[in-house]
């Protein structure tokens, strides 16, 4: 319908309706009969004229503004699958106010390669979570470096983790990662009295014990026992998270409004600043009288790494950038530690499996330090599996910087979003071998890597995508992988961990504002009570008893036995009663 066509229409209608009501005057028979026949040819034109056929298939939908969202929380997995084989590997839903184009299969490998001129993951993490908007409205006392002037490339952040966090430096910190742990299953792992097994909160549990390992390593040692700091790590990223649906959800000045009077997050901010500010003044105050010193901690490494315009970090400045080493690391780590115990919580197959090859290890090698633990075949196997089949079913929000065309001939649109269905990739057998099990993709097997030198559960590739890959790959992966197994390890050595859910099943993970995250669903920790447990746990305790009568040493994790989840189960108990005697 050309539109030398609608104006000549136009023309001929108003000719027919000013002959028929000759009263009114010509221009309001015109105007009327201009909007009237504009309405109907928009009406005309928004049903039939079709999206060109380039353009990612739209997923069609009934419920305004909720779109697909309640269909695709409640079993994302399938509504991935269902859309993939009706629309293709890419097509585009609508979900609670905002449309996303949904990449799937090896589409996915390809758009992490496509370079930030055209597919950039900061400005997609933006939209969800305006971090440092939040940050400005909470805690206006020192400004956040942002925007074009600011880039990332330059981020002292990155920059840091990128240098110090590599896999052979990780024993630098092992020591800590080993403080903070036992700190950990000592305080955030309590039993009531009398009672022999315990039930322990996911979320809570997660983020605590995570922040407990980053304190010490990127604050500092001093913060072993600084609940305060330790508190405020662990809630910052649930806080900004919160904030984030509020921005969401209302317009900008409500949302701020909102997000200044019940969800600010200065108060976390307050806290960082007020504990670790005295730290770094300190240190910046003995290297300004005795000269630069050896730095043994992130806080003091931020104090020799240039801002992004090149100045020296102030101390305020380098503890203002502790809150986003939180966001980065604490979160996504606690979400796959919670992710691999919901793995373990109904498979005590593969609980004892690790513990096996931990008691193999030990035997071999003495104490399993983070160190040890990290090269164990079985337990990173049995993580690569977790992170394979726990990733993201929509994640990794890319915006669309200029128009980019896939490898299928689908053309991403300027301005638009992008989700990547990693967890797709990672069941696709184009990219991913099955292993020499030969267990369906679809099932865990926690030794599908075992013996495959190159799929450790740090090596990124097409097979491997859920800490990115290419050059914005996570630098962060080597210490989280370190850390993770050794939670772990310390975890199934000291219980015996079951779900809690009505059919005894492990927990379904769950679909969360940005990522897939473990199911809120608590565990049951439950000391081993098998019998010969119970005549080590004799044997153990009347060595200990002995040794003790004689002056011998008094700490109980001396390897009296190879045994040692004995011991450790003694060490505990002995801590406990000594922490409630004191
Ligand atoms: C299981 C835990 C973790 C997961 C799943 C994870 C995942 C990711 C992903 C997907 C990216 C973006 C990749 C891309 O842009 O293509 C990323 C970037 C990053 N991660 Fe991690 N991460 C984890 C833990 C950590 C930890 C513990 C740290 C810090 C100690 C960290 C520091 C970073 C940094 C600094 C970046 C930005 C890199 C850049 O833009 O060049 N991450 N991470």
């Amino acid at each position: 319908m050309s539109l030398r066509y609608i104006n000549s229409s136009l023309q001929q209608l108003a000719g027919e309706l000013q002959k028929s009501y000759k009263q009114l005057p010509a221009p309001v028979v015109t105007a009327s009969t201009t909007l009237f026949v504009s309405y109907f040819v928009y009406k005309i034109f928004s049903s039939t004229n079709k999206r060109p056929k380039n353009l990612p298939p739209v997923v069609p939908y009934t419920v305004p503004f909720i779109g697909h969202g309640l269909t695709m929380n409640r079993d994302p997995a399938k509504f991935i699958q269902r859309c993939k084989e009706k629309y293709g590997p890419v097509f585009e839903i609508y979900s609670y106010g905002q449309k996303l184009t949904v990449i799937t299969g090896k589409e996915v490998v390809d758009c992490f390669r496509m370079g930030d001129e055209y597919l950039d993951f900061q400005e997609g993490l933006k939209e969800m979570l305006p971090t440092a908007h939040i940050v400005t409205i909470s805690y206006d006392k020192l400004k956040q470096p942002e925007g074009p002037d600011f880039p990332w490339s330059k981020h002292p952040f990155v920059h840091l983790v990128r240098n110090n966090l590599k896999s052979h430096q990780i024993g630098f910190f092992q020591n800590r990662i080993m403080d903070a742990t036992e700190r950990g299953m000592n305080k955030d792992i309590t039993f009531l009295p009398g009672e022999n097994s315990t039930t322990v909160d996911a979320s809570v549990f997660f983020q605590t014990v995570v922040a407990r390992i980053s304190a010490q390593v990127f604050a500092g040692e001093a913060y072993a026992d600084n609940e305060p700091l330790i508190q405020a790590l662990a809630t910052f990223a649930l806080s900004v998270f919160k904030a984030s649906v509020v921005q969401a959800t209302f317009p900008r000045t409500i949302a701020d409004f909102i997000t200044r009077r019940y969800m600010s997050v200065g108060k976390n901010i307050d806290v960082i600043m007020r504990e670790v500010v005295p730290h770094v003044v300190d240190i910046k105050q003995k290297e300004d009288q005795f000269g630069e010193m050896e730095p043994n901690d992130f806080m003091h490494m931020m104090l020799h790494t240039p801002a992004a315009d090149d100045h020296a970090h102030t101390p305020e400045e380098a503890a203002f950038w502790l809150k986003d080493i939180a966001l980065a690391s604490i979160h996504t780590t606690s979400i796959y530690l919670g992710i691999a115990l919901h793995d373990l919580s109904d498979r005590p197959d593969i609980q004892n499996l690790l513990r096996k090859e931990m008691d193999e290890t030990r035997e071999r090698v003495g104490t399993l330090t983070p160190e040890v633990v990290s090269q164990m075949p079985i337990l990173d196997s049995f993580f690569r599996e977790s992170l394979r089949i726990g990733s993201d079913y929509v994640g990794f929000r890319h915006k669309v910087m200029k128009e980019t065309v896939l490898q299928s001939g689908i053309t991403l649109p300027e301005g638009s979003t992008i989700g990547l269905s990693v967890f797709d990739a990672h069941m696709d057998p184009e990219l991913q071998e099955i292993g020499p099990n030969g267990i369906p993709l679809s099932e865990f097997d926690p030794c599908r890597f075992v013996g495959r030198k190159s799929k450790k559960s740090t090596a990124v590739g097409p097979d491997l995508l859920i800490f990115g890959v290419g050059y914005h790959s996570c630098p962060g992966r080597y210490f989280a992988s370190v850390e993770i197994k050794y939670l772990l390890a310390s975890i199934i050595d000291r219980y015996d961990i079951s779900a809690t859910t009505k059919d005894g099943k492990r927990a379904p993970n769950r679909l969360a504002l940005v990522s897939t995250s473990p199911g809120r669903e608590t565990f049951e920790f439950v000391p081993p009570s098998d019998v010969s447990f119970l005549l080590c746990l004799f044997r153990e305790w009347s060595w200990w008893y002995l040794h003790s009568m004689l002056g011998s040493p008094s700490e109980l994790n001396t390897p009296y036995s190879k045994d040692n989840r004995c011991t450790i189960y003694l060490h505990n108990l002995f801590h406990k009663s000594k922490m409630e005697r004191d």
